[in-house]
């Protein structure tokens, strides 16, 4: 891969991505205010936030509402999908985010139980340290797991308990966001100390700051990708891993070289997956069929092995 990074530095890439007029507004559904609702109604029995976010986003994309609704209790930034981030630029994310006042950070993989041990000792140090205000009598530790749609909320509860209690799933994990909707259901996860974890349901920001931070967003499967249009996301997929010298598409999908085109892309996507569709084509002189390569397939092939993994660790931060 080193070989072909060189060889691929002189191409030209693109130093920045047109999005166009797109109303991002659209893409944040409304049942997710109640859920924020509900937290707050919920905080007086929380004696610690742990909130989940991507580990390919730490910077973009955390909801500010948290911070201002929920920020009274000690706080833990759990930064999920470690197997998925390029943590090379762990140090300038954690600058920042000491920068951001957040100081209590640990990356995870929930797939694997990576670090999730690290998780009881430090909210425990945490709590300890803090005023519990009307909990100060309470021998139990509660803690609310909070986060933006499908960065792990449940699988930490499950890794935890898989950790602590030797047990499986209590909380029910999915790959397309909004999957916990049943809100707070208080969970088990360790007996010494004995601690107990609410699971919400993903709350995204209605106020993103840049279009650009949505489709990172998006891009991490945390808003449902119709709301956003896989084209759009598949380029800016494309301009994104160019610009960070991620050239493992060029291999995976047999390209020859790296290319910054997305619809030049998506054909030989299609073409070498065969996702092609037949269309009938009318013409003066009667009507024809036509092979065409099926661009949305493509699209989604490239995003979804993205997402897996498969195109390489990416920071998209
Ligand atoms: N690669 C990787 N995938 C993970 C990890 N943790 C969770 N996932 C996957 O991410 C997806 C979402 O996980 P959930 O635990 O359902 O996420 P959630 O935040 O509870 O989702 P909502 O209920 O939508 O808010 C699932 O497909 C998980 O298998 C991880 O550390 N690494």
């Amino acid at each position: 891969m080193k070989v072909l990074r060189v060889l691929f530095q002189a191409a030209t890439f693109r130093e920045t991505f047109h999005f166009g007029n797109r109303e991002i507004a659209k893409w944040f559904p409304g049942h997710m205010a109640k859920g924020l609702k509900q937290m707050k109604a919920n905080l007086k029995e929380v004696d610690c936030i742990i909130e989940v976010h991507d580990a390919r986003i730490p910077l973009s994309g955390r909801n500010p509402l948290f911070h201002e609704h929920l920020g009274i209790k000690p706080h833990l930034l759990v930064l999920n999908k470690m197997d998925l981030a390029d943590l090379t630029e762990n140090e300038r994310i954690l600058r920042r985010l000491t920068h951001q006042h957040v100081k209590n950070v640990i990356f995870t993989d929930c797939t694997k139980d990576e670090n999730v041990r690290k998780v009881v000792p430090l909210i425990t140090e945490l709590i300890q340290a803090s005023d519990r205000y009307q909990r100060s009598e309470a021998l139990d530790y509660c803690i609310m797991v909070i986060g933006v749609p499908n960065v792990g909320k449940s699988s930490l509860i499950n890794s935890l308990r898989r950790c602590h209690l030797k047990k499986g799933k209590a909380s029910r994990v999915g790959g397309e966001p909004g999957i916990t909707r049943a809100v707070l259901s208080k969970i088990q996860v360790s007996e010494r100390p004995p601690l107990f974890i609410l699971d919400t349901p993903g709350v995204l920001s209605p106020r993103i700051a840049t279009i650009e931070i949505g489709m990172k967003l998006a891009l991490c499967g945390t808003i449902l990708d119709y709301l956003v249009g896989e084209d759009i996301m598949a380029d800016y997929l494309l301009y994104t891993l160019n610009m960070k010298q991620k050239f493992s598409y060029v291999e995976r999908y047999e390209l020859g070289e790296p290319c910054d085109d997305i619809e030049n892309v998506l054909k030989k996507i299609a073409i070498k997956l065969k996702k092609t569709q037949k269309v009938k084509a009318f013409t003066g002189v009667g009507d024809i069929n036509m092979t065409v390569p099926n661009y949305s397939a493509a699209a989604y092939d490239f995003i979804r092995t993205f997402r897996k993994g498969d195109l390489g660790k990416v920071m998209l931060d």
